[in-house]
């Protein structure tokens, strides 16, 4: 297994965001999370990425204990989490917000930027030629010098994945990366999930569209309420009566 956790849990004060999960993500598959508003989604993420720490449980990856680790420093161990395209900047190109975005989410500090040494320059050739394949790999390698504020919604997306694969990771997750294109737009994303799989990443998403989180999911957990209520394949998803139950009223899983 390449992410492994154990009764994990977040409270903010009186409310469990995330309620005693227990979840692994196998290497090399497209492994989905699912859940109505508010089950805990994001805050299961933000806890796997470092962003929050939890409140209780314990998180393995590559068998090494990540619970208490900052998020620069299990960007570092190679898992990488895509943000919101809002979070681009908008007037830099396609290509300064891959670099930018690299150095943010692998250092802690701008102390070696400062020290201007030949290492220093080395390790810019070679970000710069991580971002340059990254851009290849998502497809926009003629878009790379155009600003983010020109380009569609799609590309921005394909930025902010191009963003994560620049860290080079092993596992990638993707939070909503379909939310707000069209259904065309929302395939070819799905095209783009499928070659990272293909290439030997291990991808966790959160996706609202069903259809696609169907069609591309080897494995899903869905989440209510924080706690985890089932797991399997999309057709058990599909199948099982307390997920009907926790959609009723709300979207339609078929
Ligand atoms: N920083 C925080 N402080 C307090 N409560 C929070 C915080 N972050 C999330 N919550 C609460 O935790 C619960 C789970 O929220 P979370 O955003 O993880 O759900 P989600 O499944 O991602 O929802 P959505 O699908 O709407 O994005 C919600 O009740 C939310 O209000």
């Amino acid at each position: 297994m390449l992410l492994t956790v154990e009764r994990l849990t977040k409270r903010f004060g009186g409310l469990t965001a995330v309620n005693r999960v227990d979840f692994q993500v196998p290497e090399g598959q497209i492994t989905a999370i699912i859940g109505p508003n508010g089950a805990g989604k994001t805050t299961f993420f933000n806890l796997i990425s470092g962003f929050h720490q939890p409140t209780e449980g314990k998180i393995l990856f590559k068998g090494e204990d990540i619970t208490h680790l900052p998020a620069h420093k299990v960007a570092r161990l190679g898992m990488a989490r895509t943000f919101q395209t809002t979070q681009l900047f908008e007037q830099a190109t396609v290509l300064d917000n891959v670099l930018i975005g690299q150095r943010m989410r692998t250092r802690s500090g701008l102390w070696d930027g400062i020290l201007n040494t030949r290492r220093h320059k080395e390790e810019l050739n070679r970000c710069y030629e991580k971002a340059v394949d990254a851009l290849h790999f998502v497809g926009l390698v003629e878009m790379a010098h155009f600003p983010v504020s020109v380009i569609p919604q799609e590309a921005k997306k394909r930025v902010a994945i191009a963003l994560a694969l620049a860290t080079d990771p092993q596992l990638v997750l993707l939070d909503e990366i379909a939310a707000g294109v069209n259904a065309d737009e929302t395939v070819r994303l799905a095209r783009l999930i499928e070659k990272m799989a293909n290439h030997g990443l291990t991808v966790l998403l959160i996706e609202h569209k069903m259809k696609m989180v169907m069609g591309l999911a080897d494995k899903i957990m869905v989440l209510n309420y924080g706690q985890k209520i089932a797991e399997g394949t999309p057709e058990e998803i599909r199948q099982d009566k307390k997920v009907i139950e926790a959609y009723l009223g709300g979207e339609q899983i078929a």
